[in-house]
């Protein structure tokens, strides 16, 4: 299994080499964090175009070179390009920077899980990458679950206080 963690990013580098659905993904994953978040990659989605010109995200436009690397708290690989992302896995490590690479399970250094937040809480669940699909269809019934518990929550409590009861 691998290790749960929740990593405190504010103002640190994270770099993301890819612009596409997947880039795309990790980067509003990273946006709440206050890491500091740079994209290289020659085209971006319209998303990302949008981050751009808002200066949450910057943007290199051009094709990964290895110096992208230097400095990084975490790198993504993110391209569709097999060979690419294997290259910045290996620049990565060389540098001892922790990388996760899109397209191969087994060689990142971390993985992201499926996320819910609601109120500052957040939920993350992982099949330590055996299966990414199940770990999203976990996340949205666990977070059904969880709405649907807190209504029942507030229900029983409106209850108890219409009966002029205290809740505890
Ligand atoms: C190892 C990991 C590395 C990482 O990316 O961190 C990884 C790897 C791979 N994903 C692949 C495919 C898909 N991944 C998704 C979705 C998500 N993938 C995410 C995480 C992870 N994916 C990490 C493990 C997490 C864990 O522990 O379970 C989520 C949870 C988080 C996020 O990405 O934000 C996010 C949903 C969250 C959300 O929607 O909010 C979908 C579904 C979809 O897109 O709707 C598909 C297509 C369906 C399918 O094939 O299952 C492939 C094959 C690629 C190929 O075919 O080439 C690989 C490569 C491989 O398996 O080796
Ligand atoms: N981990 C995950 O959650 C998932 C991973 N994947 C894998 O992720 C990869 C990317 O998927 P998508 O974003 O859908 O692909 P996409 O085709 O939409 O985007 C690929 C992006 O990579 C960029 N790119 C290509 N070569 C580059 C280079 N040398 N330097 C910098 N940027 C480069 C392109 O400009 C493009 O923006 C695929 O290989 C797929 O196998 C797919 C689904 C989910």
């Amino acid at each position: 299994m691998h290790y749960a963690a929740f990593l405190q990013l504010q103002g640190k580098l994270c770099v993301v080499v890819g612009g596409g659905a997947v880039a795309t993904r990790k980067v509003r994953n990273l946006l709440t964090s206050g890491a500091s978040i740079t994209v290289v990659s020659p085209e971006i989605g319209p998303q990302l175009q949008n981050w751009i010109a808002d200066g949450r995200v910057r943007h290199l436009t051009r094709k990964y070179q290895t110096t992208d690397v230097d400095g990084a708290a975490l790198v993504f690989a993110a391209t569709n390009d097999r060979a690419v992302n294997e290259r910045i896995a290996n620049d990565a490590e060389e540098r001892g920077i922790w990388c996760n690479v899109a397209d191969d399970a087994t060689a990142c250094d971390f993985i992201v899980p499926a996320v819910y937040e609601q109120a500052g809480i957040q939920l993350a669940i992982s099949t330590s990458g055996r299966s990414p699909a199940l770990a999203k269809q976990l996340r949205d019934a666990l977070a059904k679950d969880l709405e649907d518990g807190g209504r029942r929550f507030y229900a029983a409590l409106e209850q108890l206080s219409a009966r002029g009861g205290t809740a505890q």
